[in-house]
């Protein structure tokens, strides 16, 4: 008991001591915990650390217990910060039965529990972008309409919207006025049956899917309403029609919502996302408390002012005042080099450089970009330079054939109405089953009216192949036993038995080529996730909630996932977190911005660079190149007008230098051209790593690969490693045996002439 009450007394004094730590009105947001609240606030000034810390405050304080409050976070990594930072305050277990989470995994689950009100059971599928894609890309197929008339991906991208505006099939019918809007109208409503008949959701579902199931069940919101007493936000400038209406629907009895929220940063309209639910928050609530934090904790002065002059250009803002007390900090570097190879040359120098000088880590870094395709020049710069780093985003882990194949089965065995799923697996590993079979299934499906699972486990009642009919067998009798298996066992053992009964890594370990053995190593991995997960996941081991947390993995998932390397990300899944030293690159027109004829899309892209740069803590780096190649040719690139927009025009304003331009030196300019024959080999390099890219969560540590010296073999052309120069290419032999002397360019040292018995040189592969 005496324990007790001493862990009491230092767990207040723990919090007040985190009070003090907060500014006045950082404070007030956090002891405001009853009414509404809306934080509308710039760049680091310490909107998520409010959250976080409102959490702990109102459980200690408040005496809610955890599960009565609900946190909306934009991606599961945030989440996971949040819930162990509030453990660190309150202790282990604090946070147990705590609702913290994205929007779409809180509501998956919450979905699960009243799945079958809506006609669902709670093993629905969730059916991610691709698995969207291809639905649509079959219905559109079975209207009879060529995919280059309707195409898949607009489609696609007009049904996502619409369902975020919560548009029925209905009603864009209605408003069809052309052969394609009709048509796409009619693709929606099938594509809606589809999923239902599959017992499948696709995210834009998760969002509304609650909304329809509070409509049609008041009872239901009732105890949701109840139940949550507390609801926060963050991110909220990011949030959609759907999302805005959810959260007001459960905020209806008691009010105590909390929203906070950046108008700068709103990134994602091109998803629905509506910077209206700012206006319409203090419309909905007239008693709204409004904090305003102006203090930004992250950056230096430098980097503020650059990311206030550039942000300041956009008309439609609203008023905020942001100003920092840290120190005024390394003016922002800008780089300008001839292509993109040398771009990423630049920043690997960079890196290198500062890690020297300023005792910077590889983890202190980060670099961002505007598409994804431009991470393969920088991390060709990366590797050739001996540094580790890791890609988030691009194609994701779980996109991967094997593994989407492996998942197809994890999700069949609980839902054996997810027709989708069970046609990627009838016939992988290969047992026979081929097109034909498979149209005859279909067929003897339709007749009967039986799903096609149904067909397969009567196959022994048609007139079909004796072999043909051994194989279904087999299937069955695999799905069933997994299924057993599911239903008393974890997800990890599920997933090993599954690759037990295909012998899946067995038959890719026979094949042994470099494909196999990188789908093997992936297999591999996956295991250990669904490993890992088990142990996180004590509470719920189950496969049902393995497969949802992998189906809801977002691009900066296990952005910490521990390791020293430097992170490669676009600006889109960069937001909310910090570095100390940030690289933004390909400040190019019509890369950056994208697309800046159209106004609206212009700020757009504006909010993005302000994003972007708000990221760094103590130093920032812009750059562009002169040209960069697309579609497989180069094309010259203009500098973004961004550029000039970082110091309102003048290199030196009252507070000191703000922008350091290195421009280009003239021993560049000549060599512009000087080894374009190299392109082609080295993008084919590039397209190796590419191909052996790795999950976000799986480690990619890089390292420069180095056979032993081969002095007698040295040639033209050849990448070497010098011990203090670093890596060059040898541009000339001259002489023979000890005489022998080499002309090597060395990326960071320039062109050196040694003599290559003494040089020690390593070639690299
Ligand atoms: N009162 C404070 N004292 C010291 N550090 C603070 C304080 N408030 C915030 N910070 C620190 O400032 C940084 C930015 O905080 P936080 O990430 O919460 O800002 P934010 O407003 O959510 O930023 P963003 O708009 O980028 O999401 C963090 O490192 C945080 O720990
Ligand atoms: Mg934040």
């Amino acid at each position: 008991m005496i324990n007790g009450i001493l862990d009491t007394q230092k767990l207040l004094a723990k919090l007040e001591t985190l009070l003090k730590s907060l500014n006045t009105e950082q404070k007030k947001a956090v002891e405001t915990t009853k009414g509404p609240v809306m934080i509308i606030a710039g760049a680091g000034s310490g909107k998520t650390r409010v959250i976080t810390f409102r959490i702990a405050y109102i459980i200690n304080k408040e005496n809610c217990a955890p599960n009565q409050i609900l946190a909306l976070t934009f991606t599961n990594k945030a989440a996971n910060e949040m819930r162990s930072r509030v453990e660190e305050i309150l202790g282990t277990g604090s946070t147990r039965g705590l609702w913290i989470g994205t929007f779409h995994s809180n509501f998956a689950r919450l979905l699960r529990q009243h799945a079958d009100r809506l006609g669902f059971t709670s093993d629905y599928t969730i059916y991610d972008a691709d698995d969207s894609k291809n639905l649509i890309k079959q219905i559109i197929t079975e209207l009879g309409i060529a995919t280059d008339v309707l195409a898949p991906n607009a489609v696609q991208g007009k049904i996502s919207m619409a369902k975020n505006r919560l548009v029925t099939p209905e009603q864009m019918s209605q408003n069809a006025s052309d052969f394609i809007s009709e048509k796409t109208a009619e693709v929606f409503y099938k594509y809606n049956e589809r999923l239902q008949k599959n017992n499948a959701l696709d995210f834009d579902d998760l969002l509304i899917k609650p909304i329809k199931l509070f409509n049609e069940h008041p009872e239901i919101l009732a105890h949701y309403q109840e139940r949550f007493q507390y609801i926060m936000i963050d991110e909220y400038q990011d949030t959609n029609r759907a999302q805005y209406i959810v959260a007001k629907m459960l905020a209806g009895q008691h009010r105590n919502i909390c929203v906070v929220g950046d108008d700068a940063q709103s990134i994602y309209s091109w998803r629905g996302a509506d910077i209206a639910n700012i206006l319409g928050f203090q419309n909905d609530y007239k008693e709204a408390t409004i904090c305003r934090l102006e203090e930004n904790y992250r950056c230096t002065k430098t980097i503020l002012k650059v990311a206030n002059t550039v942000i300041s250009n956009n008309k439609e803002q609203l008023e905020k005042t942001l100003y920092t007390s840290n120190e005024t900090g390394e003016p922002v570097t800008l780089f300008e080099a001839t292509d993109e190879r040398r771009e990423a040359e630049k920043v690997a120098m960079a890196i290198r450089e500062r890690k020297l000088s300023s005792g910077n880590q590889n983890s202190d870094f980060a670099i961002f970009y505007r598409t994804n395709a431009q991470s393969r020049a920088l991390e060709d710069a990366l590797r050739f330079n001996g540094i580790a780093y890791r890609v988030f985003g691009g194609v994701s882990f779980y996109k991967r054939k094997e593994i989407k194949d492996i998942v197809a089965y994890l999700r069949f065995i609980l839902n054996s109405r997810d027709e989708e799923s069970l046609l990627r697996i009838i016939n992988f590993p290969a047992r026979g089953v081929g097109e034909t079979s498979l149209k005859r299934l279909k067929d003897i499906a339709i007749e009967e009216g039986f799903s096609l699972y149904e067909a397969i486990c009567r196959a022994t009642h048609y007139d079909l192949q004796n072999r043909l009919i051994s194989a279904l067998n087999d299937f069955r009798m695999l799905i069933e036993d997994l299924r057993e298996i599911a239903q008393q066992h974890t997800a990890y053992e599920v997933v090993a038995e599954l690759l037990r009964k295909t012998r899946l890594l067995e038959i890719l370990k026979n094949e042994n080529t470099a494909e196999a053995n990188a789908r093997y190593d992936n297999l591999q991995e996956f295991l250990n996730f669904a490993r890992q997960f088990c142990d996180k996941s004590a509470e719920d081991p189950s496969l049902n909630a393995f497969l949802q947390s992998a189906s809801l993995a977002t691009d900066q998932d296990n952005a910490d996932a521990n390791g020293n390397q430097v992170t490669l990300m676009t600006i889109h899944a960069a937001k909310g977190l910090e570095f100390p030293v940030v690289f933004v690159t390909g400040l190019e027109e019509r890369l950056f911005p994208l697309n800046p004829d159209e106004p609206r899309e212009l700020e757009e892209e504006r909010r993005l660079f302000y994003v972007a740069l708000t990221r760094a803590e103590k130093k920032l780096y812009v750059s562009f190149a002169k040209s960069r190649y697309k579609f497989g040719q180069s094309f010259p690139a203009k500098r973004s007008r961004f550029i000039e927009e970082l110091d309102g025009g003048s290199v030196v304003t009252e507070g000191g230098k703000l922008l350091d331009e290195i421009r280009l030196q003239d021993a560049e300019k000549s060599r512009y051209h000087y080894d374009d024959s190299e392109y082609t080999s080295r993008s084919n390099f590039s397209d190796r790593a590419q191909s052996r890219r790795v999950a976000p969560a799986a480690s990619r540590q890089t390292s420069l690969t180095s056979s032993s010296a081969k002095k007698s073999a040295i040639a033209v052309g050849m990448k070497v490693q010098h011990k203090i120069f670093g890596t060059g290419k040898v541009m000339a032999v001259q002489g023979s045996g000890d005489d022998t002397k080499i002309k090597v360019f060395f990326r960071g040292a320039g062109e050196k002439t040694l003599v290559l018995k003494y040089a020690n040189l390593t070639v690299v592969e």
